[in-house]
């Protein structure tokens, strides 16, 4: 079985082609489970698999995170996708993928720079305090596409200095957060400057900090560019694994286009030999 193992600004993923590989749906949640342990196996965020098309589109991209469970999109991980598929000949320059949450256009802009058009939200509450252990948070929560993809927009002061262990502690409370029926992806922000900011997001399905989240990023600057706090152009946003760019266009407070713009690493390209995947 073919693989590459690609990361968009350090958000990891293994690529599989199953217009090749034929795997059975029902084997892919294990698939990722097992692929994605790291020091075990490849290791990776999550798993994505490139299936056929259903809706007009060039292809479909499954996502799975590294537990398994099914993740309704993945920004970083479309951004990847797109230049799998260009570079094997799926689509061209600009691309439609089918994703769970709905069609995701990308475009080619080097070859390692993609940007993608994010689902547009379809749950926006600026202002949606939670509680945890008596505290009281600032938050938002976005919901990209339908079914829509939940996210925790929260302001942390500091947030570049902060304690590891505190801030990985208040990440797992509030992805758990009964306030969030989904779950969340919990993303912390920092206002660094004009149309600057620092982000770290404790991802729901991985349950633990990644280095970048597409979406998250697309969530945080879509809140803070109807709150007036950025312009929405080609807002910079500085993760652990790197930096993405997102605009927003908006009517009035409907975002009618949320966009990520960033890098990927195709890492290698190989067979996958793990001897404890069992697909059947
Ligand atoms: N890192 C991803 C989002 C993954 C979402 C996943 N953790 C879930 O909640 O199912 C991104 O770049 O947009």
């Amino acid at each position: 079985m073919r693989f590459w193992k690609m990361n968009g600004a350090g958000n990891d993923f293994v690529v599989l082609n199953n217009l090749e590989e034929h795997l059975p749906a029902e084997c892919l949640p294990q698939a990722a489970r097992t692929l994605c342990q790291r020091h075990l196996s490849i290791g990776a965020d999550g798993l994505m698999v490139v299936d056929a098309p259903t809706q007009g589109g060039d292809y479909k991209m499954l996502f799975f995170n590294s537990d398994g469970s099914v993740g309704e999109m993945c920004g970083n991980g479309a951004r990847c996708i797109c230049r799998y598929g260009y570079e094997l000949g799926l689509a061209g320059e600009t691309q439609t993928v089918e994703t769970t949450a709905g069609i995701v256009t990308g475009r080619r802009i080097t070859q390692r720079l993609y940007r993608v058009r994010l689902n547009d939200p379809t749950t926006v509450k600026l202002d949606a305090p939670v509680e945890v252990d008596g505290i009281r948070h600032p938050c938002s929560y976005v919901e990209l596409g339908n079914p829509g993809l939940p996210h925790a927009v929260v302001p942390y002061p500091n947030l570049r200095d902060a304690d590891e262990s505190q801030l990985r502690e208040l990440g797992r409370k509030l992805r758990w957060h009964p306030a969030f029926p989904k779950g969340a992806n919990v993303n912390f922000y920092e206002i660094l400057g004009d149309d600057l900011l620092y982000e770290r997001t404790f991802e729901r399905g991985v349950e633990d900090f990644t280095y970048a989240c597409g979406t998250g990023t697309g969530s945080v600057v879509a809140v803070l560019t109807l709150l007036g706090r950025v312009t929405g152009r080609n807002v910079r946003v500085d993760m652990k694994g790197g930096t993405l760019t997102i605009d927003v266009e908006h009517a009035g407070s409907q975002v009618t286009g949320l966009y990520l713009t960033g890098p990927t690493n195709v890492v290698c390209k190989g067979e996958v030999t793990d001897e404890d995947l069992n697909l059947f």
